[in-house]
């Protein structure tokens, strides 16, 4: 479609600043809302060419003009329109109001709406401007349809998701498309609201990118405008030292096989030179399954100590596999000067003391990343996880800027953020990275990453990106040894 704004995500107080912003400048709001209508009007046709009826859904809002147009439009168009309003059309405001009045239909109220089949239902409900839970007489109807194979075409937003946070309040219609203005929301990218949405469409309906720039912030998609241009590039002056030494700590020997995977990824994305530092117990399996990472003894914080006086270790990876409990801790706080990205058992082990470690990187430029998943977002961030109140995006934000570090809030929609307020949604991972392991390479690619000099925030937005499009590469059924073995570093020519 029309998506100017492909790496943008506009929260529905900010697209609320480009409305204003749009009609102080002059633009014609009504136009806006006509051009709205039309798209979605037109979406309507192209995907239900057999609908037997377009059923309007209307609500108090310009949600509802926009729906009023698609109405009109769709009358003329010869459909067999029906439209039902939640409460008095005639209390509508502003160009809802005009849309209302341009509208020469009848116009039912919501609760005599009786499904058939056939039916086409357009959500015109609420977008935007949803700020309170449903009324019952909308949840009685997402219950209806929920048990009909009626399909839903929802504008701007399934009526019931909020936008900002992609939760339901507390219900949302199950759209197969949503047609959309000017950029996504971030309720169209995480979980649940994507996938309530169905098929995403965005449709540019004129404002002008200065507007929309100017309030977009600082929360994106995850895609390479965000990141391509601060990768390591490769030169005949590059040799294995200039592209950095990442540093895998292994487990025990019973528990090797994690710390290889985030060795091997770290490699295939790019660092000159990885190291397995392993428990003396652990140096033969860990040998034996090795050819291009080294092995290095590394037993104790004293060892440690005398592994960090080379300063080229730079990178370090440490969770894996590893163990939790008071060696973690110690290891993690002797890397306070390096970049670590902290993983798994790492995560687990700062349950007890998270402030400890958050204190120890606080000063000087980003350079720890925490990548937990759900379970470890809850050990550390307690009050945070358990705040309903707040979406993922502010959750993995605040978790953030209390940390001192890069968050890499994993999932189906993951999530990075760092402490200036930066923060990203993916959206290009499939399904089948949920398999065990999977982890443990995107660990190794971020710190292959940061290996190479790639600043925290970027490292591990790109890592995250490639983890995804190599499982994407590889196709369902991959093992995490699939993945590690097919990582590669970001080709701008194959990418893109
Ligand atoms: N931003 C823009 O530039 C454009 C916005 N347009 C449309 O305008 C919409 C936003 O319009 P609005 O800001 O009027 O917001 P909505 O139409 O989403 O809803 C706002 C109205 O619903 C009420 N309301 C909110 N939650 C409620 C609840 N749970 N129960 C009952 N009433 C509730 C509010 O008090 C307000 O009256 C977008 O979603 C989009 O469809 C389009 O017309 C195109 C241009
Ligand atoms: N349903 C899903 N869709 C896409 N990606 C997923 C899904 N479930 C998990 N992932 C990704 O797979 C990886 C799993 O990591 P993690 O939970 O640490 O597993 P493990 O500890 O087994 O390695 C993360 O990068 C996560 O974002
Ligand atoms: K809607």
């Amino acid at each position: 479609m029309t998506d100017k704004f492909p790496s943008v995500l506009i929260s529905p107080a900010s697209m609320a600043k480009v409305d204003r912003d749009a009609a102080l400048s002059g633009l014609d709001s009504y136009g806006l809302m006509r051009r709205a209508g039309f798209a979605v009007a037109a979406a309507a046709l192209r995907h239900y060419p057999e609908a037997v009826r377009f059923v309007v859904l209307c609500g108090p809002g310009n949600n509802g003009g926009d729906g009023f147009v698609a109405a009109a439009a769709l009358r003329e168009a010869g459909g067999n329109v029906r439209v039902f309003s939640l409460g008095d059309p005639g209390q509508l405001r502003g160009d809802a109001a005009k849309a209302f009045a341009d509208f020469d239909g009848a116009v039912e109220p919501l609760e005599a709406y009786r499904q058939e089949q056939g039916d086409l239902v357009i959500d015109a409900l609420f977008g935007a401007g949803l700020s309170r839970d449903l009324p019952p007489s909308v949840t009685d109807i997402i219950d209806r349809l929920a048990e009909v194979d009626v399909p839903v075409l929802a504008v701007d937003l399934p009526s019931g998701l909020d936008g900002a946070t992609g939760k339901p309040r507390p219900k949302a219609f199950q759209a197969q498309h949503t047609v959309t203005f000017v950029a996504r929301k971030p309720g169209h990218v995480l979980l649940p609201g994507r996938g309530l949405c169905g098929e995403v469409e965005v449709f540019d309906i004129g404002i002008p990118r200065r507007i929309v720039e100017r309030h977009a912030g600082i929360v994106g998609i995850n895609d390479l405008a965000h990141w391509a241009a601060m990768l390591p590039r490769l030169s005949d002056a590059s040799h294995k030292f200039t592209r950095g030494h990442l540093t895998v700590f292994s487990g025990k020997a019973s528990a090797t096989g994690a710390a290889r995977l985030s060795g091997l990824a770290g490699l295939k994305a790019g660092a000159g030179l990885v190291t397995l530092a392993s428990p003396g117990s652990a140096v033969l399996v860990n040998v034996s399954q090795t050819t291009a990472i080294m092995i290095r003894t590394v037993d104790d914080i004293d060892s440690l100590q005398d592994y960090l006086t080379d300063k080229r270790m730079g990178a370090f990876v440490l969770g894996p596999g590893f163990g939790i409990g008071e060696k973690a801790r110690a290891f993690a706080l002797a890397l306070a000067e390096r970049r670590l990205v902290l993983d798994a058992d790492g995560i687990s082990s700062f349950k007890e003391a998270p402030e400890s470690l958050f204190d120890a990187f606080a000063s000087g430029e980003t350079r720890l990343v925490l990548t937990p998943h759900e379970g470890e977002f809850a050990r550390l961030f307690p009050d945070l996880a358990g705040d309903d109140s707040l979406g993922k995006v502010e959750k993995a934000r605040a978790a953030a800027t209390r940390a001192h570090a890069v968050l890499v809030y994993k999932g189906a929609d993951t999530v990075i953020a760092a402490p200036d307020g930066r923060a990203l949604v993916n959206a290009n991972a499939p399904p089948w990275l949920a398999t065990a392991g999977s982890g443990d390479v995107l660990a190794g690619i971020i710190g292959g990453l940061l290996a190479q000099g790639t600043a925290a925030f970027e490292a591990a937005a790109a890592g995250v990106w490639l983890h995804a499009k190599a499982a994407t590469r590889l196709g369902p059924g991959l093992t995490a040894e699939d993945l590690a073995s097919a990582v590669q570093p970001f080709q701008a020519e194959t990418d893109c």
